[in-house]
Parts: structure tokens; sequence; C-alpha cells
């Protein structure tokens, strides 16, 4: 499944961004003025394959999973978090119930690897491939097999939304102790020194930083992931939520759909992706800054741009449902302004085409 859904990620529809941009050179506004905006509102043209989109289906899709390295003493909260914050999920009390209901997107929740049963809830798909990865300062977190059945899990989750109608989705995660295996992700990839891209996480102190930092040094030194094969290195220091992610990716970029991401989990996971699939990249709007180092780090490597510095630090998908209001808001720009000739505003001097060559304005 994974090599089919790599094969169908196609371009973006070049003409049909080239129309939107037209469009938006030509709203009442001085050109390029709403500069992030813009550049998403062409970004879904360049997606969707409209110049024009409007109104486009929101889905969060969250998954969940437990980590065998949280018995390090690596977060700040205990593992059975996890399971407890799914119910809390499911009964609409967690922060991303909130900020889905205020982006107006459907919150689709996938229990890809909890470490214990969960019962039957509505709106909980029951995908686990295993009942947590194993400790990764002792050994690989998964089987490549199992790597590769989270990966698929994802895909599918990803199709069910584009058979839906979704055309923005937003990704999230919950699983106590996932910012050790995403910061040992990113580090793989990272010429930066892995103390300077470990962070607080939940809530740390600085001693536990440091304790987290040599966790991550020992998953490291232990299990040699290979950059060249974004598999290994997923297998070997990942988890079953970050590797649904990179199938959701995958299968969100394959259906034409945009992938808005997070903060560190979800970024560790576009790197796979993109590891994987460069073609995927296109696909990716980046959302906040997170406050741990190894997001910004992520950003860098995949070559994407965020928007919102709120020193947020929670995950969830929180950062991609504000993310999804942006691409909102530049659609509404798109869509709900005048261009100059139909509000009868005079243009600027030597008209807009003239302007957007010159240097100033990229
Ligand atoms: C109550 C609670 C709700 C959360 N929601 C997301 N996270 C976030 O914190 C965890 C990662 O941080 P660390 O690696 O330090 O454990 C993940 O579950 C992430 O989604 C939460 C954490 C807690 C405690
Ligand atoms: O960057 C994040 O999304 C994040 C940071 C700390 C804890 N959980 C998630």
């Amino acid at each position: 499944m994974l090599k089919d859904t790599i094969a169908a990620i196609g371009p973006l529809d070049e003409t049909a961004m080239a129309d939107c941009q037209l469009r938006i050179d030509n709203l009442t506004k001085p050109l390029g003025s709403l500069h992030g905006l813009e550049r998403l509102a062409v970004l879904m043209a360049g997606i969707t394959g409209r110049a024009r989109p409007r109104d486009l289906v929101k889905h969060i899709i969250l998954m969940a999973a437990d980590h065998g390295v949280a018995a390090e003493g690596v977060s700040a909260y205990p593992r059975e978090v996890t399971p407890q914050m799914v119910m809390n999920f499911c009964n609409g009390g967690a922060a991303i119930n909130a900020f889905a209901r205020h982006a107006g997107a459907q919150l689709i929740l996938v229990d890809i690897g909890v470490a214990v049963e969960l019962p039957p809830m509505p709106g909980l798909y029951r995908e686990k491939v295993a009942p947590g990865t194993a400790n990764i300062a002792l050994g690989p977190a998964m089987t490549r097999e199992q790597a590769l059945r989270a990966i698929d899990v994802g895909i599918r989750m990803a199709r069910v939304a584009v058979s839906k109608g979704a055309g923005v989705i937003g990704l999230g995660e919950m699983g106590i102790g996932n910012t050790t295996p995403s910061t040992a992700i990113i580090a793989s990839y990272s010429e930066r020194q892995h103390t300077e891209l470990t962070g607080r996480g939940t809530g740390l102190s600085a001693a536990a930083i440091a304790h987290k930092a040599d966790i991550i040094a020992r998953a490291l030194a232990v299990n040699r992931p290979d950059p060249a094969d974004p598999l290994d290195v997923l297998a070997k220091v990942g988890g079953f939520e970050i590797a649904g992610l990179v199938g959701v990716i995958l299968g969100a970029a394959a259906g034409r759909a945009a992938v808005v991401i997070d903060g560190i989990i979800t970024s560790a996971a576009a790197l796979l992706a993109v590891k994987l699939a460069p073609a995927a990249g296109r696909y990716l709007v980046g959302s906040h800054f997170s406050c741990e180092p190894a997001h910004r780090e992520a950003l860098k490597l995949i070559g994407l741009d965020a928007y919102l510095h709120l020193n947020m630090r929670l995950g969830e998908g929180t950062g991609a449902a504000l993310g999804m209001r942006l691409i909102d808001a530049g659609l509404h720009v798109l869509n709900d302004m005048k261009t100059f000739g139909e509000a009868a505003v005079a243009v600027a001097q030597d008209g807009p085409g003239a302007l957007r060559q010159s240097a100033d304005i990229v």
C-alpha cells in the first residue's frame, strides 16, 4: 500500500495556482500585503486543482499510542494518562475538542498502539498495531513490519477522510513520552547535537531534560538508525502514532488534501514522510512554532514555514487546528474580497503585474 500511495502523489496544479495568484494580485489591497494568507490560498489552489477553492471540509486525525521509553522517566506525567486522555477526547473534554470545534473540523480518533485495551467508543477507530512500543533506550521500538502496518493504518484513515470530502487534514497525537522518540528521529537527520534539540515536553526540570537527552543519546547509540532509510529510523526510534501519521500524510497527499502539521511529534512524522516521498512536502502546511527546540529544526529540515508564535507545547493537534483557520482566512480573502475592477478602485500606478516583477515583493 505504501509504494502505490507514494506513486499516486502528484505535483501541484500550477495553472490553478497562477490563476489564483492573478485574482489575489487584483484584489483591493496593496500587492502582496496579505503575504502568508495569500500563499496559503495559492497553495490550496495548487492542491485542489481549483483556482478558487472554498469551504474545504476539515478533519483532524489524532493518533494515540504508548511508548516503552516512558519507563525511563522522560515525561513529567505517568503513562496511564495516554488512555485516560483518549477517553477524554471521546467524551469531548480535552483541548483538541475545543480547538476542533473552533476550527470547524471533524475529529477522528485512532488507537494505533495504546498499551491498554480501550472500550469501544463512538468516534474511536480501534487499529492497535501493538500495545505500545518497546523501550528505545534498550532496542528497536518496533519491527519494520509493524512500522509498515502502522503506516498502512494511517493511509487508510486518510483515505476515509478524503472519501468523506476532506480537503484539509490536521495532524494530532497523544502518547506520554512521545517527545523523546520524536526528538530522536529529528536528531537522526540534524547536524545539531541531540542535547540542543531536547526540550521539556510536558514540563521537565532542567535536570530531567538532561536525563532525557541521555536517554535519547542511548537510543541513538543502541539502535544506530540509518537516516538513508526512513523506515529504519521509524522502526528503531519511532512510535506507532508517528508511523500512523506518516501514513496519514502520504495518504492525504495522494488524495490531494492539504496536511496541516502541529508540533514536534507531527513534524517528526512529516520529516520521515518527505524523506520517503519528497513530493508529499508540497502538501504540507506548518501552523505554529512549538516550544520544543526540535520542532524548529524539523521545520528547517523539511523546508516548511510556520505562522503562529504562541509558545504552545501541548500537541493533540491544537496548533494544527489554528493553522486550519489560517487557511480558511486565506480562502475568505480569495473568495470574499473584490478586485480593483469589481470595486472600482484605482489600481497602483504601474499595475499589479509590474509591481509583482519588482524585487521587493516575494
Ligand atoms: C494531560 C496531558 C494531555 C496532553 N495532551 C497532549 N499531551 C502531549 O504530551 C505528551 C508528550 O510529552 P512528553 O514526551 O513529555 O510525555 C504527548 O501525549 C503529547 O500529545 C499531553 C500531556 C498530558 C500530560
Ligand atoms: O510540540 C508539541 O506538540 C508538544 C510539546 C510538548 C508536549 N507535547 C507536544
